[in-house]
């Protein structure tokens, strides 16, 4: 039989089945439940008896082992603490957010519905596929037996219900065949659609949702869980639909040919089923709790692998390897209830089986005995409960599977339901021209994430068109968060910013950026070639000698000559160093001629001598008179600012200081300190 979908849940984003469950497994041996939990359970009660052992000796300690042995008892039976999922054990930590809105089954399946709705005509035909493979199934036990009874007798009969059989045997393969591949190609369907409106939404979020949710969260919810989604309708609902239906039809015939063997039968198949509805729920709350501990094992990995270097070099490997083998305890630890749950469901399902079969013989055969039943129609029961019996097995099985598909559907749905962020979806405003002048008109900010520490109180600030402003302060004071405010990654909690007089919030952000050339502090590059990368995001469509022509203004042109395939080369963000993607990202500022260039910490990371070249290509682009711009350039080397038209002094998100090089020199403020302090660092 299958392992419960859980255990596979990791392997679905990660990796071949068989590495997972093994993995899994090495990390945690078999334990149920673990002592740990058990001791952390027992009850005063027996901690008391266990005292009184201590005092009274054998008897008392006798009696404690037969305490806990009761109470462990209890805790692994059916309805014991340990299949409750949400109290304060191994699982819960995590789990806590696990806990869903409570999408039923129903609810979910709309929502599934809803995505292939458009591909309607393939669920249809598996459907019809399906309707006439079950009915075609349902006819070959009571063919069966119907031939070898006639075969006693020989004779046109048995050739008759012989060529029956062949026929229907093909009829049945040949739907069989149409509804699988017709579901097959559902799912398939549901899924891709699952993972783009899932990513559409991810894409469409504000910038403050991704300072709160994680990466390795994220990509387990489009990874694995969606991959969990995807056996609801090739699987799940396929299985349900055609067992429910060769069920009903075993079921009206078992009626037909005896009542009292039907009613019988039908009494199992009902136990079975409220099992099945019981077991079904409990998979759903596990694969939820799997899902969640799936999703943070994801995130350890993800976070270690990208920072793999500083894990190197600081030697954390071991202490990173618990990090992730912990939350796969626990995985395993959720997974290993669920295979018990299993067991326990194949159990109940194993010994009522062969009881139906026992009851059918015992009381079929007093019937043959007292002549009231021919031994072909007893055959034909045996054969008509099996199938009745398997069905409903089948539906238990896909119906836990179905509910661990909801499970982890939940957490998707509530991912593709958020809101997009309202500056993607409204129209707003396209000056004539962008002429760049900004204002900053008593803004106050805190990120969302920190709503109760204020990083801007009240910032009043004009730059005009066509002025480079420079902006310094110590580490910490803002200077950052004024050009993420201009970007609108993030909307001030008061006040307004208005370019060229005009609210921002008010103008279309897309053409508002298409017009701004940005460099940030870590410029980070995609994985394509390095010609992309400067082209990445460039409004208009560029030559290959203006890309030639950004990158030598950039001082990246040299570099990039020098790499095997020149501007074909295939870079990252791993396979460049710090000064060249740099370079690389002023390029593709440059390339855009925008009407404003921001430039936060752009030369930090360059030598010497690339920063003085690069400085000299700010001053001359900033000053370029056929395409004037204004330009803001945060920088903490002041050699780089000093041609500044102006400079603005930060500290603890307040101006304090406003003015040209040599006036703020002179004033003897937190700038002259600071370019003292540097001064004195290079004598
Ligand atoms: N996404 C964020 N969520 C919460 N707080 C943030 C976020 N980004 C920055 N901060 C906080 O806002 C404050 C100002 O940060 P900012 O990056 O604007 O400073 P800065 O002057 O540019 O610093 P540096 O010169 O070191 O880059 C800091 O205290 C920082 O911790």
């Amino acid at each position: 039989m299958p392992p419960p979908a859980a255990m596979l849940l990791l392997t679905a984003a990660s990796g071949p089945p068989t590495l997972s469950l093994t993995l899994a497994a090495r990390r945690a041996p078999l334990r149920a439940p673990s002592r740990r939990r058990l001791r952390a359970l027992r009850p005063a009660r027996i901690r008391a008896a266990a005292a009184i052992g201590g005092e009274f000796g054998g008897l008392g300690r006798r009696r404690v082992v037969v305490g806990e042995f009761i109470e462990r008892l209890r805790n692994v039976l059916p309805g014991g603490s340990w299949w409750r999922l949400e109290d304060g054990d191994e699982a819960g930590d995590g789990a806590g957010r696990a806990e869903g809105s409570g999408t039923t089954a129903v609810s979910a399946l709309r929502r599934m519905w809803a995505l292939v709705a458009g591909d309607r005509l393939v669920i249809y035909v598996g459907f019809a596929s399906l309707v006439g493979a079950a009915l075609s199934e349902i006819a070959i036990p009571h063919l069966l037996a119907a031939s070898i009874f006639s075969a006693q007798n020989g004779g046109a009969v048995f050739y008759r219900n012989a060529k029956l059989l062949v026929v229907l045997c093909l009829v049945s393969g040949v739907f069989s065949g149409i509804r699988s591949c017709c579901f097959g190609v559902a799912n398939m369907i549901l899924v891709k659609r699952m993972r783009e409106e899932l990513f559409d939404s991810i894409l469409s979020q504000d910038i403050s949702f991704f300072d709160e949710e994680t990466v390795g969260d994220l990509t387990s919810r489009l990874g694995s869980d969606c991959q969990q989604v995807s056996r609801v309708i090739g699987n799940d609902l396929n299985l349900i639909s055609r067992n429910l239906l060769q069920g009903a039809g075993a079921l009206i015939y078992l009626l037909v040919l005896s009542w009292p063997l039907g009613l019988c039968t039908m009494f199992v198949c009902a136990t079975l089923s409220a099992i099945m509805l019981v077991h079904g729920r409990f998979q759903k709350r596990a694969a939820k709790f799997a899902q969640e501990f799936t999703a943070n094992a994801n995130n350890v990995a993800q976070e270690v692998i990208t920072l793999v270097r500083t894990v190197r070099v600081y030697g954390t490997e071991k202490q990173e390897f618990k990090r992730y083998a912990n939350w796969l305890d626990k995985l395993y630890d959720v997974s290993f209830r669920q295979t018990v749950a299993y067991g326990g469901w194949s159990l109940s399902l194993n010994y009522l089986y062969h009881s139906t079969q026992v009851i059918g013989v015992v009381i079929g055969g007093l019937a043959i005995m007292s002549g009231k039943l021919t031994a072909e129609q007893l055959t034909k029961f045996t054969l008509y409960a099996e199938w009745l019996i398997l069905s409903t097995w089948w539906i238990g099985d896909n119906w836990s599977s179905l509910m661990q598909s909801v499970g982890a559907s939940e957490k998707v749905f509530r991912l593709m339901d958020l809101l997009p962020s309202k500056q993607l979806s409204s129209e707003g405003l396209k000056l004539e021209k962008l002429k760049g002048q900004i204002q900053y008109a008593d803004v106050s900010f805190s990120y969302p994430s920190r709503p109760t520490v204020p990083i801007l109180g009240g910032l009043n600030l004009t730059l005009n068109p066509n002025e480079v402003v420079a902006i310094v302060g110590l580490s910490g004071s803002g200077k950052s968060t004024i050009i993420n405010l201009l970007l609108r990654l993030y909307e001030p909690t008061n006040g307004q910013i208005l370019i060229d007089g005009v609210p921002l919030t008010e103008l279309d952000i897309r053409w508002f950026r298409e017009r701004i050339g940005f460099v940030g502090q870590e410029p980070r590059l995609f994985r394509m070639d390095i010609s992309s990368n400067i082209k990445y995001g460039c409004p208009r469509d560029v030559s290959h000698e203006e890309v030639i022509w950004a990158a030598k203004q950039a001082y990246a042109h040299d570099f990039i000559m020098a790499l095997p395939d020149g501007y074909n080369t295939i870079v990252d963000d791993a396979l460049l160093s710090g000064g060249q993607k740099q370079r690389v990202a002023i390029a593709r500022a440059l390339l855009r001629d925008p009407s404003i260039l921001l430039l936060d910490e752009a030369t930090s990371a360059l030598d010497a001598e690339s920063e003085h070249y690069v400085k000299s290509v700010i001053t001359k682009v900033s000053r370029d008179s056929k395409a004037k711009r204004t330009v803001v350039i945060i920088a903490h080397r002041l050699s780089t600012i000093q041609t500044a038209d102006r400079i603005i002094v930060m500290e603890n998100g307040n101006i304090v200081e406003d003015g040209k090089h040599i006036d703020l020199i002179e004033k003897g403020g937190l700038y002259s300190r600071l370019a003292r302090r540097q001064n004195d660092d290079l004598k």
